[in-house]
């Protein structure tokens, strides 16, 4: 569905993304993680038309994304830190959104808008509002327009546990209707059951991407955290054991 293909970006001189590589199908649920400052931002961006690559190219369902930017409007995104126009208040907010989607009411998923109880915080304005409670109309408007695709950018950060369950049963709900997700998280225990593959990055380049099958049959563990955790020492102790056998062969 979103296929990227040797993308790289640098800002300045100092390179954010080293051609990177990976596809993303429909139905599959991915976790992108890495250590801060990976690049995985810079990824969801370049995928969302917000960053542009300096060479690669990026396609949603087999066109090139820098041709047409009506793929947009297949895609729910919750940007880890949302920025709106901090007078306007929620109601306006998701007015103006849906004027902008003009998609049918009857289209419109409410669920989240329902759970998080918006409805009572509608004349708020944006600028007055609790990290929390900005997450929350975040996620509303992630998933309002019942995209094909979705992708959260650290999506229970500043939610309290309540919420950020009700978020998680919202994204496991999607993921049974076969919609793509792509997911970023640096608690690995919160994607425990959601996610289908693990897309890790490292200093800007893609250091692994398997099924999760794939990892917990490689390392032995269950839990996606060991199995990262896992996975790295053993890709380290191959790298180190490489090293060491150039070093012999030139002696
Ligand atoms: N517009 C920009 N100008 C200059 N540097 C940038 C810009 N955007 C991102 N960077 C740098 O690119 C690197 C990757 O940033 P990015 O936000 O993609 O990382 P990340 O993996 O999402 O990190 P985190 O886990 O902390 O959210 C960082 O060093 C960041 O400072």
């Amino acid at each position: 569905m979103i296929s990227i293909q040797n993308i790289s970006k640098q800002f300045g001189k100092f390179k954010v993304l080293n051609n990177v590589s990976f596809d993303c199908g429909q139905g599959q649920c991915i976790a992108l993680i890495g250590p801060n400052g990976s690049g995985k931002t810079t990824i969801i961006k370049s995928i969302l038309g917000m960053v542009h690559p300096d060479t690669g190219s990026i396609s949603f369902e087999g066109k090139d994304i820098a041709s047409d930017w009506l793929y947009r409007n297949h895609i729910g995104y919750m940007p880890q830190i949302g920025r709106y126009p901090e007078n306007m208040s929620i109601g306006q907010v998701l007015d103006m959104m849906k004027d902008i989607r003009k998609l049918p009411d009857s289209q419109i998923d409410h669920e989240l808008f329902e759970a998080f109880n918006i409805r009572a915080l509608l004349d708020k304005r944006m600028g007055t509002l609790s990290g929390g409670t900005r997450q929350k109309v975040s996620a509303c408007l992630a998933f309002m327009f019942s995209s094909k695709a979705l992708i959260l950018d650290e999506p229970s950060a500043g939610l309290d546990p309540v919420s950020s369950e009700i978020l998680r049963e919202k994204i496991l709900a999607e993921k049974k209707k076969n919609k793509l997700i792509i997911i970023t998280s640096h608690i690995l225990s919160e994607l425990d059951e959601l996610i289908t593959e693990a897309v890790y990055m490292q200093d800007g380049s893609l250091r692994f991407h398997n099924s999760i099958q794939q990892l917990q049959k490689q390392t032995g563990e269950g839990k996606l955290a060991r199995a990262i955790a896992a996975m790295i020492r053993q890709q380290d102790l191959q790298a180190a054991k490489g090293h060491t056998a150039i070093l012999t062969a030139v002696k």
